[in-house]
């Protein structure tokens, strides 16, 4: 159930402690009993050094995901971005002269789409509403690390990671001065060409503007810690369920139960998926995390779409499920974007104004994406409140690299973020 003031939600439960707190914010959002328990802590993040009967704040809250051209004209310098990036696109040797000119090409297509969908991706605008919401219920449930200041930092458009680092400088965090900050992925599941991407990069920004030092260093640099996934928290499965049921509700009764829940997540190459990423199994853990908050009233299935290029990607394909139900008779369909969100051009130009107006059946529909939805932007503020009092650095998880990864970008960076002393495969 949403809460519209956490604070007046709570009133029955003393706040005196920290952990009734934390037990209150868990209750508003879900079930306690259904709360999967963090498993057991990484990194210990030292406390900053700060007078101990105030605020250890303020926090640094960074909010990072890939981003989206604002505008037409910054569709170009997006993608030639995203094909630079070798976390994302491996490209080898040739990186420096195949992504531009693979960006070039395609840029005059992808003005199109994003054109279409109202002239840019409204990454930005949500990303900045939903990590400020995020931080006025913070400064209410966990005054002890208040006040909390949202930034954004974005891998392939504005803000990148490099702006966003100088102005945490300027604001007063690191720089000899200390501070904490915690970097938010907004992806709720763990992709090394993601979050490893965006986590890889920040690590290159800090080494660049704060020196090569450990993330615990005494030298009054910024302490990071890391929320790296959370395919399963009860808000995030609470949000998406809603939503689909709002969705059911717009068929008739005779026909609601025989609609066919269609999850669809942005594909991996099956390369990315047999070095041993770990998104396929947390995407599946969201939607049957979703299903069984459901109580699987619904025949469903999980599909991948927007592969890109020609090597193999992992499927079923969105578009072809789409077409072989619709072919089949099974012409009531709810596609749930299950692994971004907020809109972008893969739900409101691939998925409406492509998959769904070419199925050409008025039950063909899509679910809402999470974008301002309150029960959700309050399972962000639980799952960084936990955060800030667990203490930990990041996911055990984290700690584990993919059992095919060459890469000495996520050794250093895993090792800057996890702490030397907590990595389990770093050879
Ligand atoms: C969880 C989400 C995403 C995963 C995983 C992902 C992997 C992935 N993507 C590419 C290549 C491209 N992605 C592009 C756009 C794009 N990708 C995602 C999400 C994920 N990508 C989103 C939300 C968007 C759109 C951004 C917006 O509009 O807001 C593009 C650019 C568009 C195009 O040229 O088609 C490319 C290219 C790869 C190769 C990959 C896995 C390795
Ligand atoms: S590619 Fe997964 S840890 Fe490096
Ligand atoms: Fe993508």
């Amino acid at each position: 159930m949403a809460l519209r003031n956490p604070i007046s939600h709570v009133c029955k439960h003393a706040l005196s402690s920290s952990s009734s707190r934390a037990s209150a914010v868990s209750h508003f959002v879900c079930s306690r009993q259904s709360m999967p328990r963090r498993r057991a802590m990484a990194t210990v993040v030292p406390p900053v050094t700060q007078d101990a009967t105030s605020s250890k704040g303020p926090t640094a809250m960074v909010f990072m995901n890939m981003g989206g051209p604002s505008t037409t004209d910054e569709v170009g310098d997006f993608l030639s971005r995203l094909f630079a990036d070798a976390d994302l696109i491996p490209l080898g040797r040739l990186q420096s002269y195949l992504g531009p000119l693979i960006s070039r090409r395609r840029t005059p297509k992808i003005q199109k789409q994003y054109a279409a969908i109202g002239g840019g991706s409204p990454i930005r605008k949500w990303s900045e509403y939903q990590s400020s919401e995020m931080c006025k219920i913070l400064d209410q449930i966990s005054p002890e690390t208040a006040p909390h200041k949202p930034y954004v930092a974005f891998r392939y458009a504005n803000p990148l990671t490099e702006d966003m680092y100088a102005q945490l400088l300027k604001d007063g965090f690191g720089g000899g001065k200390g501070g904490r900050a915690v970097a938010f992925t907004q992806y709720p599941q763990y992709s090394c060409s993601t979050t490893g991407s965006s986590l890889n990069e920040l690590w290159k920004w800090r080494t660049r503007l704060e020196g090569k030092g450990s993330n615990t260093d005494p030298s009054g640099s910024i302490t990071w810690s890391v929320i790296d996934r959370w395919p399963v928290h009860p808000g995030l499965v609470e949000a998406f369920a809603q939503n689909i049921e709002a969705q059911l509700a717009t068929y008739t009764p005779e026909t609601r139960k025989d609609v066919v829940l269609l999850f669809s997540a942005h594909s991996l190459p099956m390369s990315v998926v047999n070095r041993g990423d770990t998104y396929p199994a947390e995407v599946a853990a969201t939607v049957y995390n979703v299903m069984q908050r459901l109580k699987f009233s619904n025949p469903y299935r999980l599909c991948w779409q927007s592969q890109v290029g020609p090597s193999a990607w992992l499927g079923a394909q969105t578009s072809d499920t789409v077409q072989e139900y619709v072919k089949k008779g099974q012409t009531d369909l709810v596609l749930i974007p299950i692994a971004f969100t907020s809109d972008h051009i893969e739900t409101l130009y691939e998925l409406d104004q492509e998959v769904i107006h070419e199925a050409g059946h008025p039950g063909v529909k899509r679910a809402e994406s999470l974008n301002g939805n309150r029960v959700f932007i309050e399972a962000l503020a639980d799952i960084a409140f936990k955060h800030l009092q667990s203490g930990e650095s990041c996911s055990r998880q984290m700690g584990l690299r993919c059992q095919g990864c060459k890469s000495e970008r996520c050794l250093e960076s895993k090792r800057f973020f996890v702490g030397q002393e907590n990595l389990l495969a770093v050879r």
